[in-house]
């Protein structure tokens, strides 16, 4: 199911990403509880730091500067994320890209959340 857009190379075509990436970790029955049970996110603060994130990482845009790392150490004192979760939470990231973008921004943003994941996961303690 493919509707190809664009690249991620503005901040309103990464804004529309984080949207729909959002909107399916929401519906995950795997994801979900963590974001709304668990860590009880409010939409309206969380997905503004979301997506300062990646128009600091794609774009070199300036925004966000708050410490990711610390954020999931303390989320995952709370209820630990396993390598099944990592899992999910790229193919989702991944898939969502796959359907409706491309190019080289979009290869940069597949290739940073595999890498920090990975790093996430090595980091936080087993
Ligand atoms: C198992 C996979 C993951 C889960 C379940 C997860 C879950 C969460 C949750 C629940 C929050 C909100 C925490 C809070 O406000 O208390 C959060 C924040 C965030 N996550 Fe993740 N996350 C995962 C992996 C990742 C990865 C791989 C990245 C980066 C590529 C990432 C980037 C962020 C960012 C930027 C924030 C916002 C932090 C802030 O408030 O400034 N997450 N995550």
């Amino acid at each position: 199911m493919q509707d190809l857009c664009c690249d991620l190379d503005t901040r309103e075509h990464i804004e529309t990403f984080i949207d729909r990436f959002y909107a399916r970790v929401l519906e995950d029955p795997q994801l979900a509880p963590i974001f709304l049970d668990v860590a009880q996110i409010d939409l309206d603060v969380h997905l503004p730091h979301i997506k300062d994130y990646w128009c600091k990482l794609l774009l070199g845009e300036q925004g966000y500067r708050r410490h990711t790392m610390n954020i999931h150490r303390a989320l995952h004192a709370q209820r630990a994320l396993e390598r099944a979760d990592f899992e999910r939470w790229l193919t989702l990231f991944h898939d969502t890209l796959d359907r409706h973008y491309a190019g080289p921004y979009t290869e940069k943003a597949h290739r940073i959340a595999a890498a920090i994941a990975e790093n996430m996961q090595k980091t936080l303690p087993s």
